[in-house]
């Protein structure tokens, strides 16, 4: 990749759900561009396309018209060989920690399965699965010791999303995707998750973070840059200070409005 190339480039994305009379159009003509080492959020209100865009962002979801890149390659449907090792390249994060790590699960187990599934082909002994495993809970914030042996049901919401958030670092990713990762979170597991994120984000410099997010007091802590969706079109974007000081658009004003900043 060059210096100019954008880590992941999604041009002119329209998508369509449904057939006929049915026939949705979720994502009308979006263009996005996330370089390496930033984090843009996604923001919008409920089913303005925050979340398809992402999937068609990352493969899981075909577009119906434009193209997406990832590293300069473009980015292939579910069917193609690609597929796998493109997203094993991203690590997800999801809203909901207890619905996304097994319940039967050690916190290490839950964090070294990503390694564990790339063992053979990055040529990683057990050891070393074991090892990065507990640098990546030290990551963010759990102590090894006491939390390796922890099972989600024994965890509060902020330890069960630290300990999804290790599992999707674990494999050292160049996109990290987020969506919503605080709003099932109280106000001080949000803060700590915030702390965790900043210092994931200085450790790693050149990992780019994909972040959707209802919480605009979250995105203005951590964003670099925001795109604004609205109905499926891109109501605005840019340098997070700048859009959420001096909104381009009464949909953006409101936005702000609503989360009282
Ligand atoms: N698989 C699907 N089949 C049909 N319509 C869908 C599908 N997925 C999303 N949609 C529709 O596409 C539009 C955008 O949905 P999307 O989930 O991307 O919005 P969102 O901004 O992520 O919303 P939320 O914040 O509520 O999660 C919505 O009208 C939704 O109903």
């Amino acid at each position: 990749m060059s210096a100019s190339t954008p880590l992941l480039q999604g041009q002119d994305i329209s998508k369509f759900f449904g057939k006929g009379s049915q026939r949705q159009l979720a994502l009308d003509h979006v263009s996005v561009c996330l370089e390496a080492g930033s984090c843009l959020a996604l923001v919008g209100g409920s089913g303005s396309g925050k979340s398809t865009l992402a999937r068609v962002l990352l493969g899981l979801e075909p577009c119906s018209s434009g193209s997406v890149t990832y590293d300069g390659k473009p980015v292939s449907g579910p069917n193609s060989p690609g597929y796998r090792a493109e997203r094993l390249e991203a690590g997800l994060i999801f809203q909901n920690p207890f619905a996304s790590l097994d319940p039967r699960w050690p916190a290490l187990r839950s964090v070294s399965e990503p390694l564990r599934i790339q063992a053979r082909r990055l040529g990683l002994s057990a050891q070393d699965i074991r090892a990065r495993s507990l640098v990546a809970l030290e990551q963010v914030g759990l102590d090894p010791e006491r939390f390796a042996g922890r099972f989600p049901a024994d965890c509060s919401g902020g330890q069960a999303q630290r300990i999804a958030v290790a599992r999707a670092i674990v494999t050292n990713p160049r996109l990290l995707v987020a969506d919503e990762p605080m709003s099932s979170l109280d106000v001080s597991a949000r803060l700590n998750l915030l702390d965790t994120f900043r210092s994931i984000r200085q450790a790693r410099p050149d990992m780019a973070l994909l972040m959707i997010s209802h919480d605009l007091g979250v995105v203005q802590h951590m964003a670099d840059r925001i795109l604004v969706l609205g109905d499926g079109r891109l109501v605005e974007e840019g340098p997070t200070g700048s859009v959420l000081a001096t909104p381009a658009s009464a949909y953006t004003r409101s936005l702000i409005a609503a989360a009282s900043l």
